[in-house]
């Protein structure tokens, strides 16, 4: 009941603070109605945990899907959202993601939300696109739509090393599966920009490294 009361709590919730007009703000991952209802169910189970006996139980992956972690994830709001105004940051004029709170190592932050799409309808310009599952080769854009996620920015340029990562998990409260951003190995201070290492295929893709 609580688990429901949160979800509907966060689904009518209005966009943070700096909230850049003409991108549609999303609390949980919208899923392409292309996406057939059997793989559906593996990532977003209605039945959670699954019936012991259901052979089809979420719990055990076919072996074509991705076998994600169950991890626990925080409820807390602990992000914000400024616009970048130290002409010397190499994303000047645009947005990052701050922590506006401290956050312990290898602890849960918020989740990637954005639009879950089948490989084939994955967009070829957006650079807010992750890899969602390699199995499957579904893609998780927020470039239109999304959370706070989408504004992490890489660490290049911006400090010595990244303090985050994108990792997929299974929500041990609601079985979904989703792209959480998490605190690698140091603590994070109140303040600090949460940066992200894209990888240098990122880059090197848009040419802007070779
Ligand atoms: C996922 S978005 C990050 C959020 C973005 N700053 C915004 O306000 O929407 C990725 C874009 O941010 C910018 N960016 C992120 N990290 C950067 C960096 N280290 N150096 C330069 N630009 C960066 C680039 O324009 C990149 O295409």
């Amino acid at each position: 009941m609580d688990e429901q009361k949160s979800l509907v709590a966060r689904l009518f919730a209005p966009p943070p603070k700096n909230w850049p007009a003409g991108v549609k703000f999303l609390a949980t991952n919208h899923w392409s109605d292309s996406i057939p209802l059997e793989l559906l169910a593996f990532y977003v189970p209605k039945q959670w945990p699954p019936p012991p006996q259901s052979p089809a139980s979420a719990a055990t992956p076919p072996p074509t899907h991705t076998p994600f972690p169950v991890k626990e994830a925080t409820k807390e709001r602990r992000v914000s959202v400024k616009k970048i105004t130290d002409p010397s940051h190499p994303a000047f004029g645009q947005c990052g993601l701050f922590a506006a709170t401290a956050l312990a190592a290898r602890t849960h932050i918020l989740d990637y939300v954005g639009q879950v799409r089948l490989a084939a309808d994955a967009s070829e310009t957006s650079d807010y696109i992750l890899s969602f599952d390699r199995v499957t080769g579904l893609s998780l854009d927020a470039e239109f739509a999304g959370g706070e996620g989408r504004f992490c920015n890489d660490f290049r340029g911006v400090c010595a090393k990244a303090n985050v990562e994108f990792d997929p998990y299974r929500d041990s409260k609601t079985g979904q599966v989703k792209m959480g951003i998490w605190v690698l190995a140091k603590d994070i201070k109140k303040g600090d920009e949460l940066c992200v290492s894209y990888g240098k295929g990122w880059w090197r893709e848009r040419g802007l490294i070779s």
